[in-house]
C-alpha cells in the first residue's frame, strides 16, 4: 500500500506535517529585449511524500518555469525550495524531469537508454537487475534491443519514464509528457504512470493544460493564472481511484475544474 492510503482512495486535505517538498514565495522575472516579464509571483505550495500534484494553467503562465526552478536549472529572483528540509540550490538526481519530447539517445538501444544514468555508479549485477525490473515494469522487455527510431511515440515515452525512474528520484517532474501522443496512447500512458506510481511511491509534480488529465491523475490540482503566473486555486481531487472518464462523477468534477480554470 502506498503512502499510508487505502488503495483506491484519494488524499483528503489532511497532509502530514512534514512535506517532502516545500515551495515558498517563488518569484521569477525574465528579461526580454530590455523589458522585464514578471513570470511567477509568490508561488507557494507543499508536496507530501507520494503525493501526485498537477499544475494546470494556460500557455505561458509559468508552469514549465516552476518545474525548471524545482529541478535547479533556473534560479528564482526570490523564494526558496526545500527538499527533505534541505535547500535546493542546483540540479540533482533526487529530482528528475520527463519532457514532452522524449530526448532519448538515438544511437543507444531501449535497454541502454534506460540504464544510461546508472553506468559507472552501480556494479554490473545491480544494473542488470534494475534493467530487467524497469523493462518489465514499463512493458518493454521484448523491445530491449530496438533503437529509438524503431519504436512508437508511446514506447519512447515509456523508455523516457523508465530511464528516470531507475534513478529512484525523490520527486518526478513531468512537463506535459503525454501532450504529443494520440488519445488512446495518452490514456495508456496515464494508466501506466498511475500503476508505476502505486508501486514506486514517487512524489510527482505534473504539468498539463488538460483538465481531464489533471482530474484523472492528481491528488491535488493547482490552477494557475498568467501575467503574472500565480496559483489561483488549489483543488483536492477526492474521487475514488481508479478514475474512469465515462463515470458521471468524473465528468462533473471535470466541469467544476473547467469552470474554475476558465473564469476570471
Ligand atoms: N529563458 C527564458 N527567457 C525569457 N523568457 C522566458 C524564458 N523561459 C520562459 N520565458 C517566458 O516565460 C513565460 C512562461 O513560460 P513557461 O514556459 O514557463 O510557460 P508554460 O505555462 O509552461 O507555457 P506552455 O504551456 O505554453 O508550455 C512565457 O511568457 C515565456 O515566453
Amino acid at each position: 500500500m502506498k503512502h499510508g492510503l487505502k488503495p483506491g482512495s484519494a488524499k483528503t486535505g489532511n497532509m502530514p506535517d512534514s512535506p517532502i517538498l516545500e515551495i515558498r514565495d517563488l518569484c521569477k522575472v525574465f528579461s526580454i529585449n530590455g523589458s522585464c516579464l514578471n513570470v511567477l509571483e509568490n508561488i507557494s505550495f507543499n508536496a507530501s511524500e507520494g503525493e501526485f500534484i498537477c499544475i494546470l494553467g494556460p500557455s505561458g503562465c509559468g508552469k514549465s518555469t516552476i518545474l525548471k526552478i524545482i529541478s535547479g536549472f533556473v534560479s528564482p529572483e526570490s523564494g526558496r525550495i526545500m527538499l527533505n528540509n534541505r535547500p535546493v540550490l542546483k540540479p540533482g538526481a533526487d529530482r528528475c524531469m520527463v519532457f514532452q519530447e522524449d530526448a532519448l539517445f538515438p544511437w543507444l538501444t531501449v535497454e541502454e537508454n534506460i540504464v544510461f544514468g546508472l553506468k559507472g555508479k552501480q556494479d554490473k549485477d545491480i544494473i542488470k537487475h534494475e534493467s530487467e525490473r524497469f523493462l518489465s515494469l514499463t512493458g518493454l522487455t521484448l523491445f530491449r534491443d530496438y533503437l529509438p527510431h524503431e519504436i512508437s511515440g508511446g514506447m519512447k515515452q515509456r523508455v523516457a519514464l523508465a530511464r528516470v525512474l531507475i534513478l529512484k528520484p525523490k520527486v518526478l517532474l513531468m512537463d506535459e509528457p503525454f501532450g504529443a501522443l494520440d488519445a488512446q496512447t495518452r490514456e495508456d500512458m496515464q494508466n501506466l504512470l498511475l500503476s508505476l506510481w502505486e508501486k514506486l511511491s514517487h512524489t510527482i509534480i505534473f504539468v498539463t493544460h488538460d483538465v481531464s488529465e489533471a482530474v484523472k491523475l492528481a491528488d491535488r490540482i493547482l490552477v494557475m493564472d498568467r501575467n503574472p503566473g500565480r496559483i489561483r486555486e488549489r483543488i483536492t481531487v477526492d474521487l475514488k481511484r481508479p478514475r474512469k472518464i465515462e463515470d458521471l462523477q468524473f465528468h462533473e468534477f471535470c466541469k467544476k475544474v473547467y469552470n474554475i480554470s476558465c473564469c476570471k
